[in-house]
């Protein structure tokens, strides 16, 4: 339904550094992934610039990454063999494009549908690894109602999702014509350099690979993955908070977020049907940006999250309280102090190790992510979030509702353990 102009390349508006190298830190090296979003405006009157949506976001990416430059370049292997950016001010990849439909007819986003939203992002034909990509694209595309839409890839190492947000929301206030940017990224990433030498001093479990004797593959094998979010009014999450808190295990203090992922962790385990012996690994990201000793400037523009992890038998959460599950959760949040993190950039710097997902749930958390300060001169957008969950154990947290005070947890399970989740969420 969607027809495509040509590429092109929007340029920073202004002369910026290039024929140089940009620093990627080793938090940036572990989640070189794709990130693909989308953003829904209804159809509103011309913004105060009266442009058509498509020039007035093309125009305002011109300016903006007169600050953000180093999206204007391409990624390379620098000579310590890591990411780098070439920073060769070609310009991020820019696309138009027509819906043959209304806004209306796009889905939810709540449970997104990949093969029609897909349709709203460019993706490079033929590119075969990320090398060959941009670390950014944009496409635009209006609807018949009027409305439009704007999907982005971005690739995670270039930013977290705090810096993604602040590098969309720079761009919007931009194209609203303001002249400063609220939060100008702070551009220098070598602050996150590792040691010299390196020095590990945890035992980095969420490089573990898990030996999977559940043979929960054959599951995944022999059944159709099906998607679905489920939501947690403040009501419910008070419920949910509530369990964990029953027995008292937790000196009465847990966050929302700790009770939700015992929650869904024991869940996932019960309905993914793990032998009591499976090993389980929970891994979550956390925002350092304020955990690092100095915390890291105001704007920092790159990945300042770091993975920490909990470890448990299918057993042993199953046959416990909610409380344990929490528990650990919790832990693992207080693991993630400057030493934890320091010690998470060293163990890449000697290692080259990537992150394992063998028997893993990796809860990511999109909660508080400042989507719906993307205005760009049309309001608010309507809908706004991912195109995919990148990995089948993946789960999301989203915020939801006009407060953003409900949390949609969106996941992916083959069909018959997703019938015993929704069981199980019915409970609460
Ligand atoms: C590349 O292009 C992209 C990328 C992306 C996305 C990428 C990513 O996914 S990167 C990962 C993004 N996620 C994070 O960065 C996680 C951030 N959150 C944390 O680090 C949290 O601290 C936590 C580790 C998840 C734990 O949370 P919690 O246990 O709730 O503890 P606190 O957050 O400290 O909260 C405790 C308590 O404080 C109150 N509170 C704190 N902050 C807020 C706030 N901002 N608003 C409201 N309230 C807050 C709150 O009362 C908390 O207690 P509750 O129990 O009431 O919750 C995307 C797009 C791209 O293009």
């Amino acid at each position: 339904m969607v027809k495509r102009g040509e590429p092109e390349l929007v340029a920073p508006a202004e002369a910026t550094p290039t024929g140089e190298k940009y620093y990627l830190s080793n938090l940036d090296q572990n989640i070189a992934v794709i990130v693909q979003t989308v953003y829904c405006y209804k159809p509103a009157p011309a913004a105060a610039s009266g442009g058509d949506a498509v020039s007035v976001l093309r125009d305002a990416l011109a300016r903006v990454l007169v600050h953000y430059y180093p999206l204007a370049g391409r990624l390379t292997i620098s000579e310590e063999m890591k990411l780098a950016v070439d920073l060769t001010g070609q310009g991020a990849v820019f696309v138009e494009a027509d819906a043959g439909c209304d806004l209306a007819d796009v889905s939810d986003l709540a449970t997104p549908d990949p093969a029609a939203l897909g349709q709203l992002v460019y993706s490079v034909p033929g590119a075969k690894n990320i090398l060959e990509m941009p670390p950014m694209t944009a496409q635009v595309t209006r609807f018949k109602c009027g409305g439009f839409a704007l999907g982005l890839a971005m690739n995670h190492c270039m930013f977290d999702g705090l810096g993604a947000m602040e590098f969309v929301n720079s761009w919007a206030e931009t194209a609203r014509g303001a002249a400063e940017l609220t939060v100008p990224p702070f551009i220098d990433r070598s602050v996150l350099r590792a040691r010299d030498p390196p020095v590990i001093s945890f035992p980095h479990h969420e490089f573990e690979e898990i030996p999977d004797i559940s043979d929960t593959a054959a599951l995944y094998g022999g059944q159709e993955l099906l998607y679905r979010s489920f939501c947690f009014d403040p009501d419910r999450l008070e419920r949910v908070r509530g369990l964990a808190l029953a027995d008292g295990g937790l000196g009465g203090r847990c966050t929302t977020f700790e009770a939700l992922s015992g929650l869904v962790w024991r869940a996932r385990t019960r309905a993914l049907g793990l032998v009591p012996e499976q090993r389980t690994k929970l891994l979550f990201a956390v925002d350092g940006r304020r955990r690092f000793e100095p915390p890291l400037p105001r704007g920092y523009f790159g990945n300042g999250i770091v993975l920490t992890n909990a470890l448990a038998t299918a057993g042993d959460l199953l046959s416990s309280p909610p409380s344990h599950a929490a528990g650990l959760v919790q832990d693992a949040v207080r693991m993630v102090t400057d030493e934890y993190m320091r010690s998470a950039v060293d163990y890449f710097e000697a290692t080259r190790a990537r992150p394992s997902l063998a028997s893993t749930l990796l809860i990511t958390t999109w909660s508080r992510l400042a989507f719906q300060d993307a205005d760009f001169g049309w309001g608010a957008p309507a809908m706004s979030g991912p195109v995919t969950l990148p990995e089948k154990e993946v789960i999301l947290f989203l915020a939801h509702g006009k407060e953003r005070k409900s949390i949609n947890v969106l996941l992916g399970l083959p069909a018959s353990a997703m019938d015993a989740f929704q069981d199980l969420m019915d409970e609460i």
